[in-house]
């Protein structure tokens, strides 16, 4: 049996989580970046951490990679501390914000480098191939595309499989295909019982591919949970205009300037059977309607006025 196949096995047991924050602070000098910060991340999860420019999403995830001490809190990976390199470097691939390999080495030499570090096995064959640079093997790193450099450093963190994988803004700087194909590497990772945690500035591919998210702002989450969760906070709207003369619609609504009427609900589904009904019934004509359920693009935009929670 496969190491994959074992933690595939393992998946439906009640596990501890692989990641537990708990009151994690990260102060420089007097500036405090993360502030009380508390989550887990359980194993077989796609965790998101979200927010701002300088919400402290890299900083929080530094002190998960074991690459800087925080200033306080209990931060455990794999029940550990992540310092502590023997258990836990070998069992955790990280994905850095920034490329860090030697220009002058090639593509093939860098990921065989990366495999001795890592501690890992797996073949140059397979990770080229993952990464989509089989075609670039004997290319120097100094002759790469930005995009390329972003896939060789998703090579170091996929490398040999690891159970914990880290990245940092992953997909920045790449096209929509090799985000596609980073995607589906991520996707069959988790399939093979790999937990990821991640950054990312595009809210789409949140939405789509995380199991839970955490949205960070001013060091602090603002909210925490699953896509459903997150946008549940905020109604969906529906907007039409009514023709002149026309009488009043049955919900609570918004402005009626020249007739247009904006309603803001957390029954969408329902209220808009309501208004479809009273329209059909009244002969009204709704305008240019328009029915759109809450996205996690306008939760980010109300952060401002979210209240902070650990
Ligand atoms: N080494 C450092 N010394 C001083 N301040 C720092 C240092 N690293 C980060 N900061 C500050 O801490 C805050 C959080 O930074 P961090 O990089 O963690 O944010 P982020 O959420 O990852 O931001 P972004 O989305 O812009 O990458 C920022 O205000 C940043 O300027």
């Amino acid at each position: 049996m496969t190491a994959a196949s074992d933690r595939r096995l393992d998946r439906g047991r009640p596990s501890a989580p692989v990641i537990e924050v708990e009151s994690l602070n990260v102060t420089y000098g007097d500036f405090r970046a993360v502030k009380d910060l508390s989550f887990q991340v359980q194993r077989g999860e796609v965790y998101a951490l979200l927010g701002t420019n300088g919400a402290g999403k890299t900083s929080a995830l530094e002190v998960i990679e074991g690459h800087r001490r925080a200033s306080s809190g209990r931060i455990q990976v794999f029940g550990t501390s992540p310092t502590d390199r023997a258990a836990v470097r070998s069992r955790t691939g990280i994905m850095l914000q920034e490329s860090g390999f030697a220009a002058d080495l090639t593509v093939a030499e860098s990921v065989r480098l990366i495999g001795r570090l890592s501690g890992r096995s797996d073949t140059v064959t397979r990770i080229l191939e993952v990464v989509d640079l089989t075609s670039k093997a004997d290319t120097r790193v100094a002759q790469l595309s930005g995009g390329e450099k972003r896939r060789l450093d998703f090579a170091t963190a996929v490398y040999g499989r690891p159970e914990l994988i880290i990245l940092d803004e992953p997909t920045t700087g790449l096209d929509i295909q090799s985000r596609d194909a980073l995607w589906s590497a991520v996707e069959q990772l988790r399939q093979d019982g790999s937990t990821i945690i991640l950054t990312t500035h595009y809210l789409e591919e949140a939405q789509q591919r995380a199991d839970r998210i955490g949205l960070m702002h001013q060091g602090t989450f603002r909210l925490q949970g699953t896509v459903a969760e997150l946008t549940g906070t905020l109604p969906a709207s529906i907007q039409f205009t009514l023709p002149p003369g026309a009488p009043t619609p049955p919900l609570p609504s918004g402005s009626a300037d020249a007739g247009h009427v904006l309603i803001e609900t957390f029954q969408l589904q329902r209220d808009l059977k309501q208004l479809l009904d009273w329209a059909e019934d009244h002969r009204v004509e709704l305008i240019d309607l328009a029915a759109a359920p809450t996205r996690l693009d306008d939760v980010f935009r109300a952060i401002d006025t979210t209240p902070a929670h650990s």
